[in-house]
């Protein structure tokens, strides 16, 4: 038998690195944004190339942020967590634009994650003279070098004219490990996105609590989905999403004096879902009891534990 590949891969950069198109470019028709989590909750596919010799599995990683608050740090340490569990984190860098301070930030968090492969991407080479292109990829090497990070490939590409996608396609393909198919060919599986938002309003819930509450509260997200009658380019997503805890008196420290503190929580989870999927949410949250949850399997499975 012919050896078979199959794994994950993850583009990260800042906004408007090209990282969508270039998923798309690899993938083709066929992404799908929707979710799963083959390995962890905080992984959503973004597509997938089935070829006759490998499986390769674009997944999206939560965006880094610069942490402000201990959520924050707990988000970039969730981050850390994630990219660790990929097989190749690939930073896109545009050919357009000069490597940046921002670049810089997630170079060197990801320099901290030892075990996985990075690859160094730079984006949109249609767009600048081979001069312009030899020196950038010249400041991403010396990036590397900077942030003691060990790019195992540098790959120009342009997502537009197709120039070097199939030769990238090819050097992610190799580092993934042998094993078989994850996905069947064609459809993704329905399973959730949802677990990565449950995570988030959970930590938002947390936030400030975790002392009281340690581990009390649990998140399911009941409905989530777009928004129907809205036009493409203004998308909402829709979630209602229910948080447990175990006794009334906790019911009360989550919501707070006259719901102030749940609405803070709403707000704060909106924000971290909305930088993480990119799409305007309107997010409603419900408190409920579920009493001794912790000791209870249906409740658990329920909860997704
Ligand atoms: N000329 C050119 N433009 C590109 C290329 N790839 C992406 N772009 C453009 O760059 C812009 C940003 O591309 P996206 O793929 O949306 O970037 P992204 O990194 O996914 O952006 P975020 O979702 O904001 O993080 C879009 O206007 C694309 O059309 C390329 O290879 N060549």
């Amino acid at each position: 038998m012919p050896e078979f590949r199959s794994g994950f891969a993850s583009f990260v950069g800042r906004p408007n690195a090209g990282k969508s198109t270039l998923t798309n470019a690899l993938v083709g028709s066929k992404v799908v944004i929707t979710s799963s989590r083959p390995q962890t909750t905080r992984t959503v596919v973004r597509g997938i190339v089935h070829r006759p010799d490998a499986q390769l599995i674009l997944v999206d990683t939560p965006g880094l942020h610069r942490p402000r608050t201990l959520l924050g740090e707990r988000l970039n340490d969730l981050v850390r967590s994630t990219w660790s569990e990929v097989d190749v984190v690939a930073v896109c860098f545009p050919a357009n634009e000069k490597v940046g301070p921002g670049d810089r930030f997630i170079v060197n968090e990801l320099g901290k994650v030892r075990r996985t492969t990075k690859f160094a991407i730079v984006t949109k080479t249609d767009l600048v003279t081979p001069e312009v292109l030899g020196q950038h990829l010249l400041s991403v090497a010396a990036l590397g070098e900077e942030t003691n990070t060990v790019w195992q490939e540098i790959v120009p590409v342009s997502a537009h004219s197709g120039d070097q996608v199939a030769l990238l396609e090819e050097l992610l393909v190799a580092q993934l490990p042998e094993g078989p198919a994850l996905y069947p060919d064609g459809e993704l599986s329905d399973s959730p996105e949802e677990a990565i938002v449950a995570e988030l309003i959970r930590e938002a819930a947390l936030e400030g609590v975790r002392d009281e509450l340690p581990h009390s509260i649990a998140v399911l997200v009941e409905e989530m989905g777009l928004r129907e009658g809205r036009s493409e380019d203004r998308p909402l997503l829709d979630i209602h999403a229910n948080l447990y805890v175990e006794r009334s008196s906790q019911k009360g420290i989550i919501i707070g004096h006259q719901g102030s503190r749940l609405k803070a929580v709403g707000t704060e989870a909106r924000r971290q879902i909305e930088a993480l999927l990119g799409t305007p949410v309107y997010l409603d949250l419900h408190v409920k009891i579920a009493k001794d949850w912790q000791r209870d399997p249906k409740q658990l499975r329920k909860l997704g534990f």
